[in-house]
């Protein structure tokens, strides 16, 4: 192996303390701490153990979390009925609902009724549009995580290739957002698309964001590339990634784990927006690049 570990689990920590020193000058200037509401509906297994790591971590940092379990067979019109009531309570700055949702519910429906100004997963189209266009809004968790991680160990981005594997709403749309503001030269490519390892050749980065274990292997990739892999797949022999690591970590200069790549960063980033949407909700300045 010759590419260097990024080391996700270490560098959330170190954002979820950044997050906690921020919340008492926040406490101070409004009265109140940050508070962010998490809705789970159903039994998930996993959903349930994020959702609990969420309220575990919002409270370690010194803010509120208020959690909602509701019953899989909660109709769409509760579940709408509870949003309108977290957008209405001022002790409620994030809101986030736990995806996926039973399918009996849509879930663009009930993603649409989030105030945008308390949608710290950023999932609601005007903060898409908002990150389209380069205004101020929420970035969706997962994305701006792997840019955190890229970040730190490239610097700045600009004209570096990228490729970004996957298109979805939640990664790969937003993904390719930041590292197109972020300067780099952005490909995006998906399961239609024909000959993926003719893109993967070039590219100094590369996202993977497909949900396929094992997908991306080593010999398609630039040597020295920094890879970056969002794919949590439980398989029989556990959890692994997008990324069939072993061959690509032979030929990548550094690359994310699963676990402990970019799946904690996630958490990490929605602490980090809870605390940017308080500052916003409260009237309470936040000095630029300190979070
Ligand atoms: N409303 C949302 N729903 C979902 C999101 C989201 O950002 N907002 N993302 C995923 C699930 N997710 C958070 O909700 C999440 C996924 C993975 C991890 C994580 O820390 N993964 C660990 C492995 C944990 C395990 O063993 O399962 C890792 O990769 O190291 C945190 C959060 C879908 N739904
Ligand atoms: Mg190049």
């Amino acid at each position: 192996m010759t590419a260097d570990i990024i080391d996700g689990k270490a560098f959330a920590a170190g954002l979820r303390a950044r997050v906690a020193e921020l919340v008492p000058a926040f406490q101070a200037a409004a009265g109140r701490v940050p508070g962010l509401a998490v809705v789970l509906v159903g039994e998930d297994p996993a959903s349930a153990v994020y959702v609990r790591s969420k309220g575990k971590q919002t409270r370690e940092c010194g803010m509120e979390s208020f959690e909602h379990k509701l019953p899989a067979e909660t109709t769409q019109e509760a579940l709408i009925a509870l949003v309108d009531q977290l957008n209405a309570d001022p002790a409620v700055d994030g809101i986030l609902v736990q995806l996926p949702l039973p399918k009996h519910i849509d879930e663009q429906a009930v993603l649409l009724r989030i105030n945008p100004d308390k949608d710290v997963d950023g999932f609601h189209p005007v903060n898409a549009g908002r990150l389209a266009t380069g205004l101020h809004g929420f970035v969706p968790c997962t994305p701006l995580g792997c840019l955190m991680l890229l970040e730190d160990r490239l610097g700045d981005l600009t004209g570096l290739d990228a490729v970004v594997i996957g298109r979805s709403n939640i990664v790969g749309k937003p993904m390719a957002a930041l590292l197109t503001r972020a300067s780099a030269t952005v490909t995006i490519v998906h399961s239609r698309t024909r000959n993926l390892p003719h893109y993967l050749k070039h590219a100094d980065i590369v996202v993977a964001a497909v949900g396929r274990a094992h997908f991306v292997k080593g010999e398609w990739l630039k040597p020295g590339a920094t890879v970056i892999d969002v794919g949590i797949n439980r398989t029989d022999a556990g959890l692994v990634g997008d990324v069939d690591f072993d061959s690509a970590a032979s030929v990548a200069g550094a690359i994310t784990p699963v676990p402990g790549g970019v799946g904690p960063m996630t958490i990490a980033c929605l602490l980090r927006n809870t605390l940017v949407a308080a500052h916003r909700n409260a009237g309470v300045a936040l000095e630029k690049g300190v979070i």
